[in-house]
C-alpha cells in the first residue's frame, strides 16, 4: 500500500480517540493553571509506575527489533523514557515524596489497563504493532507539550511551568520526531492495506487508554477527599 505520511494517515482515522485524548478537560485545565494540585500529583504518581512498564515496551521493542538500527532507535526510546522519569522524581520530592513513596503506591486500574496492553500488543504482534501501540504516549504528549508552551509566556507564574516545558522541550520533541520517524520505517517495510485498520484500531485503544489515564487523576484526587 502507499504508506506516504503513515502517522499523519493513521491520527486522521482515529481523530475522535485523539482528540478526546489530547483536549482532555484534565489538559484544558492544566494549560489554564487551574488545575487542581491534589489531582495533577495523584496523576503524577501513577505516571510514575506507568513510566516503569513502559521502559519495560521499549525494552520488549529492543527484544523484537528485526535489524540493529531497529534496536538502536528503540534504546533511544527507552533512554528518552527513563530520563522524563527524573521529572517525576523531582516535582514529588518538592512534595515531600521519596522515590520509595512512588515505587511503593498501588498501581491503578488504568495504569495497569494502559501499560500490560501495550506490553501485549509487542509480544503477540510484530515491532510494528508495538510500536503504534507506544505512539501515543509520546507523539500525543510532544502535541500537547508544543500546544500549551505559549501559556507558559502569559502566565510568568504558570503552576505546571515544569511539566509544560519538559515535553515543550527539543529533547522531548526530537524524541516525539523520532518515533515518528521510526514508525514511517516500519510501515514502509512491513504494513499493508489489509493491515491498516488492525493498526488504527491499535493506535485507537492507546488513544483511549491515554484518555482514561487523565481521568484517572480526577477519580483518584476525588475518592482520596
Ligand atoms: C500516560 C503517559 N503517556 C505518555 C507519557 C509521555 O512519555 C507519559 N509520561 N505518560
Amino acid at each position: 500500500m502507499n504508506t506516504s505520511a503513515i502517522f499523519e494517515r493513521i491520527k486522521a482515522a482515529a481523530i475522535e480517540d485523539w482528540q478526546r485524548y489530547v483536549d482532555h478537560e484534565f489538559i484544558r485545565q492544566m494549560e489554564a493553571g487551574t488545575l487542581a494540585q491534589a489531582v495533577f500529583q495523584q496523576y503524577l504518581i501513577q505516571d510514575y509506575l506507568f513510566l516503569i512498564q513502559y521502559a519495560r515496551a521499549y525494552a520488549l521493542a529492543i527484544y523484537k527489533s528485526p535489524t540493529l538500527e531497529d534496536m538502536q532507535l528503540a534504546q533511544g526510546g527507552l533512554n528518552a523514557i527513563l530520563g522524563e522519569m527524573h521529572l517525576h522524581i523531582r516535582l514529588c520530592e518538592g512534595w515531600g515524596l521519596k522515590k520509595a513513596d512512588l515505587i511503593a503506591a498501588p498501581e491503578h486500574a488504568a495504569t495497569i489497563a494502559y501499560t500490560r496492553y501495550v506490553l501485549d500488543c509487542g509480544q503477540r504482534g510484530d515491532l510494528l504493532d508495538l510500536h503504534v501501540a507506544l505512539a501515543p504516549c509520546m507523539i500525543g504528549y510532544a502535541e500537547i507539550g508544543r500546544r500549551l508552551a505559549p501559556a507558559l509566556a502569559a502566565n510568568p507564574n504558570h503552576p505546571y511551568r515544569e511539566w509544560i516545558s519538559e515535553y515543550a522541550s527539543e529533547g522531548f520533541q526530537q524524541a516525539a520526531q523520532a518515533s515518528i520517524n521510526h514508525m514511517q520505517q516500519l510501515a514502509d517495510r512491513a504494513l499493508t492495506e489489509a493491515r491498516f485498520l488492525d493498526i488504527v484500531a491499535i493506535f485507537s485503544k492507546a488513544s483511549q487508554l491515554e484518555a482514561d489515564f487523565w481521568q484517572m487523576g480526577f477519580d483518584l484526587a476525588r475518592e482520596k477527599n
